[in-house]
């Protein structure tokens, strides 16, 4: 979507760039110039998606480079590792997509405490600490950085079975709009993409394992009837990191094919058939007549 180069002379941290969604983010980003630490837990992960992604045969000439670092973002001081070393190799931090995550299904009330902490530590704990460790450096050194968070739909909404990833990215998400409000005054700018159903491993394993996935279509309620591209996503991160979105802060952008639509009341109706609506609109029509000549 933007064009070649616009993200040259930029520096992007990634939290959970080794993989799924993180990992094509990375490669739209590596491909407009930017430059771009991955971080997560497994650092074999990382390495091999950077050894990946410079090797690729279409990488542009002036493509970015990848430094790969180990961290958990629950982890304050393996954060501050992956901000100084970030410095280190490329001057300078840009910008920081927090998209690393844990999640999956289950009833809450199978949930052992160690199991609920978990998931809200990853995506709640470990954003706010990677926002404001990153914001600070950014305060000290008066550069406008931008933080991009990858919530879901249904932080808004809610979601049964998925109980603690909804109490985190909420709280992360009403994060991105307080801090967009605060550090507005520093040129920081702080939005959050909200996408649906994008296939990966990662979310596939956890979220729609056998026998969910033989016996569901997660695209039937999507009304656009398919799940997502990977360069759909990567394409609105870009231009969210970039300065084309410049005027743009506490805003979070759903890219769901839709879905999130389905509440609507009456959508369920497009089961309904052409003969069957030929029966609705005449079954309207004649209490229409009827109750005008009640009227009369
Ligand atoms: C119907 C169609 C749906 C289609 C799909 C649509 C998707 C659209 C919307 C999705 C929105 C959000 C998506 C995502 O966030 S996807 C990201 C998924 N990726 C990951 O989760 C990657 C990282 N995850 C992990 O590493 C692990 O899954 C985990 C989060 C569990 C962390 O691993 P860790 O090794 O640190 O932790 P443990 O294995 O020790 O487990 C910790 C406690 O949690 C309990 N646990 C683990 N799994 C379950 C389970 N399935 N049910 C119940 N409890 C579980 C585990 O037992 C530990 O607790 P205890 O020590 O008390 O037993
Ligand atoms: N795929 C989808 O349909 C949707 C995904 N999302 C969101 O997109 C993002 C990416 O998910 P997706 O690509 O699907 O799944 P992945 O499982 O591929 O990505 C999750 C990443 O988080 C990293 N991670 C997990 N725990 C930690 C930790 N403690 N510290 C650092 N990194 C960690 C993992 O790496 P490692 O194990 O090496 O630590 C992994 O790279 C997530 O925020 C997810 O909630 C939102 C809506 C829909």
């Amino acid at each position: 979507m933007l064009r070649d180069g616009a993200m040259r002379g930029k520096t992007i941290i990634v939290t959970g760039g080794g993989t799924g969604l993180g990992k094509s983010i990375t490669r739209y980003l590596l491909q407009l110039g930017a430059n771009v630490t991955i971080c997560s837990r497994r650092q074999a992960v990382l390495d091999e998606t950077a050894r990946e992604l410079m090797s690729e045969p279409d990488r542009p000439a002036d493509a970015g480079e990848v430094l790969a670092i180990q961290c958990d973002v629950r982890n304050p001081a393996e954060i501050e590792q992956v901000i100084s070393q970030t410095i280190e190799k490329f001057g300078k931090i840009d910008g920081l997509l927090n998209n690393s995550a844990g999640n999956f299904i289950s009833p809450t009330e199978r949930l052992s405490y160690k199991a609920f902490d978990t998931i809200v530590d990853i995506v709640l704990r470990g954003t706010y600490y990677f926002t404001l460790a990153v914001g600070k450096y950014w305060i000290e050194n008066s550069i406008p950085g931008v933080v991009l968070n990858i919530s879901t739909t249904y932080a808004s909404t809610g979601s049964g079975y998925v109980v603690p990833s909804a109490v985190a990215k909420g709280g992360a998400l009403i994060m991105t709009k307080s801090l967009a409000a605060e550090w507005g005054k520093y040129g920081i700018r702080l939005n959050a993409i909200a996408p649906g159903p994008f296939p990966t491993k990662g979310a596939w394993d956890r979220l729609f394992p056998e026998p969910l996935a033989s016996v569901m279509d997660p695209t039937k309620r999507i009304p656009l009837k398919r799940v997502g591209e990977h360069g759909e996503l990567a394409n609105l991160a870009a231009y969210l990191l970039s300065d084309y979105s410049g005027f743009i802060t506490g805003e979070t952008v759903t890219i769901d094919g839709g879905e999130v639509l389905a509440a609507g009341e009456f959508n369920h109706l497009e089961q309904v058939s052409s003969e069957q609506w030929d029966m609705i609109e005449q079954s309207i029509k004649q209490a229409n007549r009827a109750s005008k000549k009640e009227g009369q």
